[in-house]
């Protein structure tokens, strides 16, 4: 079954349609990566599928439900996550805040509406998370005392405590260095081998190393799946790409890396 189905969406906030015709997959386990310019709708098309909004036409369905029915199975972590740098608040409180499940199940209608304390259940699923992402060592420190790298995997293991099979992440290396950048995708290709990513990114070529597929969008959608191309879009030993032409192959139905020696590959 796939994980996410968008089928010929379309949308519009007024009468400028935003998206058309937008279709996309993502399959279980697999890395989906959506790029695309300034104002291409990518933000819209995740508050889509997040059930925020309602397509004009068109359908989503997450693992076949509607994507309303199916919020509990999605992570989300947003762009340029807010936290208070100045506010003393744990790097593992902060992971269990991402389990409402858990409080629901547990705890009366008291503690459902203040949570107060939080259970050996929901501390250990903190500490596991904490491993996955590689910040289990740091999780009596303040959240404000890390890196921008390092909170970022805290708020990766937070989207991950309420067990989601679809991550979707909204820029998560906005702001963050390159050696950065390369750790968290590759924190994320590994996640990818449990559940199925779906990130929005600018990073192009670094993003283009790690997806299984990139979909470019600028109002209507192209996939380029990066593991049956018969070329890569990496460029040739000692050559390399940059980011507008990778932007320019990438914006086109067929991925045409001739001009370095590959292919062409229909999408
Ligand atoms: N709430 C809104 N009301 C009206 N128009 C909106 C609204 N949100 C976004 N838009 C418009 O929809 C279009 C797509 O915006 P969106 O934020 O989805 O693009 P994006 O690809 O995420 O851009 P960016 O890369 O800059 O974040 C833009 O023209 C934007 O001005």
């Amino acid at each position: 079954m796939k994980i996410l189905k968008v089928e010929k969406v379309s949308f519009a906030y007024d009468r400028e349609p935003v998206l058309k015709e937008v279709s996309l997959e993502v399959g279980e386990r697999e890395f989906v990566a959506i790029i695309g310019p300034n104002g291409g709708g990518k933000s819209t098309l995740l508050k889509l599928i997040m059930g925020q909004f309602e397509p004009q036409s068109g359908q989503i369905t997450v693992l076949g439900k509607s994507p309303k029915e199916a919020r509990e199975e999605i992570g989300y972590v947003p762009q340029n996550t807010n936290v208070n740098l100045e506010f003393p608040i744990r790097v593992l409180d902060v992971v269990m805040m991402g389990n409402p499940k858990q409080h629901r199940e547990a705890a009366g209608w008291w503690e459902r509406l203040f949570p107060v304390r939080y259970n050996d259940i929901e501390k250990r699923c903190a500490y596991s998370t904490l491993e996955k992402v590689g910040m289990e060592a740091y999780m009596h420190r303040r959240i404000g005392d890390l890196s921008g790298g390092q909170r970022q995997r805290v708020m990766i293991a937070r989207a991950l405590c309420a067990h989601p099979r679809l991550l979707i992440l909204d820029e998560p290396t906005s702001s963050i260095d390159v050696e950065g950048q390369q750790q968290i995708f590759s924190l994320l290709k590994e996640l990818s081998k449990d559940l199925s990513i779906l990130v929005v990114s600018h990073d192009l070529s670094v993003i283009t190393d790690y997806a299984d597929k990139v979909v470019y969008l600028n109002r209507t959608a192209y996939t380029h799946d990066l593991r049956n191309a018969p070329i890569h879009l990496k460029p040739p030993e000692g050559d390399h790409f940059c980011e507008v032409e990778l932007m320019q192959m990438l914006s086109q139905k067929s991925c045409d890396c001739e001009q370095h020696g590959g292919k062409e590959k229909d999408s």
